[in-house]
């Protein structure tokens, strides 16, 4: 099956809908690069356009692109080699001809530093974009999660959230293109639904519109993402307003499953909660869960209610005082119930954990996925995706995140460098080299910890700059 999001990934910046001004400005940096050869970050959500315009920026340049991703610690090398001042590109220049000879960097995941990079990494990386002789995009999601050094060292380009108006005109060329007949209103509502996000109302459009009968606003209506609706208003009551007695009412209120409904809250609950509230709320999902794993075991589908009072009830108990201010929240990934992955994610758990299948489901799995929600922090989902052998299939259903990101390859063959020198060392092991842990406790808690001090260091990204090496340990000394 074609993914219609790289099949109609925008080829040229003018085809980059509902930024202009940030495509504006995109093209003028490159236009102008020669006089002030500066970096740009471009930064933004996911799904608005980030990467495809990098890319499409350099085709309208007739400019030759290398991607990399910024939170690989070789990478700074590797600019050195394709930008750097002493490279004067003469290998890449002299292979494209056109275009000037530019070779365009495009350093994904730029505000994924931390924790990767050890302190003279990061600082390594900033002093490679202040000096490089090439052009480089550096793509972020949260600007202010990079470091202020290199923040300081790049032009700032934002890229908002592409509104629904914007997405049904991008919707109907691909329908266009697709040959497929639509109601209007049927795009309407897609749009509405993924307000924001153009990537997933693209998603939404090809589940809908595949088979290719005409596309009407019940198929839209009835399709599984719609339900997302009903549930805002139901985040809203048990994160920020309600009681956990009429948090637990509106549950019953909301058409979902506890299962799905479990999955929201988990979902969203680190938008709105932070420290100890979020770490009760936790517990409670944990709650929540062990009852789903237990409705699925026995069939007996009464233990439903314990399960939507710890996720509703108990969620809201977690809560300090009452919310207010609006909030995106995003939707879970849902996956049938007989999918093969989450299948094989439990067999592996519970093989290398020596669990039963259904503790591996029930205790080890929930767990995981708190503890690495959307990849974070990076450094755990490596070491657990090392660990587990997962792929990249596998880390984004324990992670929830999209499993054609970029951030989740990158993690997937981290993880596979991990497992290659653990081995390596384990061949060595009769001499009594270090190993990695047997026990998934060991392992675990290890990189917890290390991950729990770094995430210390950035809290405080500006006052204490991540570029200088202050000669304190970096994670490659705990692993
Ligand atoms: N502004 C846009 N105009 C046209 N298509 C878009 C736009 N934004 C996203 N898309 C569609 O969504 C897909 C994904 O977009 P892209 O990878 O560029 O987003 P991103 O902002 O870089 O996301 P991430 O931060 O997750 O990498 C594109 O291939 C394209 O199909």
């Amino acid at each position: 099956m074609v993914d219609w999001t790289e099949k109609y990934r925008p080829s040229t910046l003018s085809a980059v809908r509902g930024n202009d001004k940030a495509r504006d400005a995109l093209a003028e940096w490159a236009k102008t690069w020669d006089d002030h050869r500066e970096a740009v970050v471009v930064h933004g959500s996911p799904g608005v356009g980030k990467t495809s315009a990098a890319h499409a920026l350099a085709s309208d340049r007739g400019w030759e692109t290398v991607e990399l991703n910024a939170s690989d610690q070789r990478t700074a090398d590797v600019i050195e080699r394709f930008a750097g001042r002493a490279s004067k590109n003469t290998t890449l220049a002299g292979a494209t001809g056109g275009g000037g000879g530019r070779q365009l960097v495009i350093l994904d995941e730029a505000d994924n530093i931390h924790g990767n990079y050890d302190r003279g990494g990061a600082s390594a990386l900033t002093r490679v974009v202040k000096d490089a002789d090439q052009p480089i995009v550096l793509i972020a999601n949260d600007y202010y999660d990079m470091s202020r050094g290199l923040r300081n060292a790049c032009r700032e380009i934002e890229f908002r959230d592409v509104s629904a108006r914007s997405i049904v005109p991008v919707l109907r060329d691909i329908c266009r293109r697709e040959g497929i007949e639509f109601e209007a209103d049927a795009l309407d509502r897609i749009a509405e639904v993924n307000d924001g996000d153009l990537r997933s109302a693209v998603n939404d459009l090809q589940a809908a519109a595949e088979d290719g009968r005409r596309l009407t606003v019940d198929d839209v209506a009835t399709g599984d993402r719609d339900r997302g609706l009903d549930v805002f208003p139901f985040l809203d009551a048990v994160l920020k307003e309600e009681t956990a007695e009429e948090a637990i009412q509106s549950a019953y209120r909301v058409d979902e499953t506890p299962d799905d409904l479990t999955k929201w809250v988990a979902e969203n609950a680190p938008k709105v909660y932070e420290g100890a509230e979020l770490a009760r709320a936790y517990d409670a999902l944990a709650d929540a869960d062990r009852w789903l794993g237990r409705v699925r075991a026995s069939q007996e589908y009464g233990y439903w209610r314990y399960a939507t009072d710890a996720l509703a009830g108990g969620v809201a108990a977690a809560r300090d005082g009452s919310k207010g201010g609006w909030t995106r929240f995003s939707r879970p990934q849902f996956w049938p119930s007989s999918d093969s992955t989450a299948d094989e994610v439990v067999r592996k758990i519970a093989e290398r954990g020596g669990f039963s299948m259904a503790t591996a489901r029930r205790e080890v799995l929930p767990f995981l996925a708190a503890m690495t929600h959307h990849c974070k922090p990076r450094e755990l989902t490596v070491a657990m995706a090392a660990y587990y052998d997962f792929d990249a299939e596998a880390v984004s259903f324990v992670t929830g995140s999209g499993e054609t990101t970029n951030k989740v390859a990158a993690i997937v063959e981290d993880a596979g460098e991990r497992r290659a020198s653990t081995m390596e060392e384990h061949s060595e092991a009769f001499g009594g080299t270090r190993e990695m842990a047997t026990d998934p406790d060991d392992g675990m808690a290890a990189t917890a910890a290390t991950s729990a001090a770094d995430s210390d260091s950035d809290d405080e990204p500006d006052g204490d700059p991540a570029d200088d090496d202050d000669g304190q340990a970096g994670l490659s000394d705990f692993m």
